[in-house]
């Protein structure tokens, strides 16, 4: 297969599994976010797919050639880290071809290869600028720039963007992702930022204490997450309990949601539901009844809190389906059958 193949990889540090028997399979031309909570084992597993860190079981296959024991240098890779790591006494220039001149390449060679990666990011007419003196975000064009010189056959990218500010962060995620389309070059990156995930990946693959939980498309992520976990890490959702009678029939908080069945030997689960799939309005024989504790109007969205049964339901609506209560207002709560998934507890 043409495209990146983690088979049964582990990673262990002592007793400790950093990383635990993880597969995956990343078609060529394939944008990766690795998601997870901090010490899941992100950093760890794309220090192995670059040869910085050797799996302790299993092998990492490119392109069909097993490279586990092929050094970092020789792996084609392109890596980004959230340190930049520019020399910050050479220029934009000297910067980006760097990696070219190591390599034996003409000084008009090297000049025309910046020119051209920095019209790619952004920063024509760039090349001879000291670095010390650009914004936060040139310096992470640059170093997308360097990283690119070669003509790498697989792109990593540790939290390249945790230094920026929010906003910065956002239209570099968007310029990162038309860039990597515009190569087709396979990317990887490692981030906690769950929305930089859902922004840029074709593929996100949420991880828990060193295994993956669930990778697939970011909407499939959304919208049918494996378990609890992946549920409650990817935006916000409301996990309530379900229960199902002696004959099969599945509630929450009292009302039946039809043709939502347990999964089979299953003695406890969940149902997760997103807070915009939640349905306000009066209370009613239907609903499943419930105080208003808190409203947070954000202007594009309103976020309502309601107490029920013992547990906290939040829906969000938007301005135009606005329902007006306040702290103390009794409710009617109804969910979709079509919105609720069941989890793994
Ligand atoms: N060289 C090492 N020696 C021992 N333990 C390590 C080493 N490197 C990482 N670990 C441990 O492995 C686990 C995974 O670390 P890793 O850096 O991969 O996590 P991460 O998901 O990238 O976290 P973060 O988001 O905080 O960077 C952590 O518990 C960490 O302490």
């Amino acid at each position: 297969m043409s495209g990146l193949a983690l088979q049964d990889v582990t990673k262990q540090f002592g007793d400790f599994k950093a990383v635990d028997n993880v597969n995956l399979s990343v078609p060529h031309g394939k944008f990766v976010c690795l998601l997870g909570p901090s010490g899941c084992g992100k950093t760890t597993l794309l220090r192995m797919i670059a040869g910085l860190e050797e799996p302790t079981e299993g092998a990492i296959v490119l392109d069909d050639e097993d490279i586990t024991p092929v050094p970092t240098h020789k792996r084609n890779l392109g890596m980004v880290f959230q340190s930049l790591a520019l020399f910050p006494h050479l220029s934009v220039g000297d910067n980006i071809s760097y990696a070219l001149r190591i390599r034996g390449a003409s000084r008009e060679e090297q000049k025309r290869r910046a020119e051209e990666l920095l019209k790619l990011v952004h920063l024509p007419g760039f090349a001879d600028r000291p670095v010390a003196k650009l914004s936060g975000g040139q310096r992470q064009r640059v170093a997308i720039a360097r990283a690119l010189a070669l003509s790498p056959k697989l792109f990593l990218l540790d939290e390249p963007m945790s230094a920026l500010d929010a906003k910065l962060r956002e239209s570099m995620q968007v310029e990162l992702r038309q860039l990597q389309q515009r190569l087709g070059i396979t990317t990887f990156v490692v981030t906690h930022d769950q929305r930089e995930a859902m922004t840029m990946a074709d593929l996100v693959v949420v991880m828990g204490e060193g295994r993956i939980r669930q990778a697939a498309s970011p909407i499939e992520i959304y919208r049918k997450p494996a378990d609890a976990f992946v549920a409650d890490f990817i935006g916000s959702t409301n996990l309530l309990d379900i229960s199902a009678d002696s004959s099969g029939c599945s509630s929450v908080l009292g009302q039946v949601i039809p043709d939502l069945a347990l999964p089979a030997g299953t003695a406890k689960a969940s149902i997760s539901i997103r807070p915009e799939d939640v349905h306000l309005g009066k209370p009613g024989p239907d609903a499943i009844p419930g105080t208003v504790t808190f409203v947070r109007d954000l202007g594009g969205t309103i976020e309502t809190f309601v107490e029920a049964g013992g547990t906290t339901i939040i829906a969000v609506a938007t301005p135009r389906e606005r329902v007006d209560v306040a702290p103390g207002d009794p409710v009617g709560i109804t969910l979709p059958p079509e919105a609720c998934v069941v989890v793994k507890a």
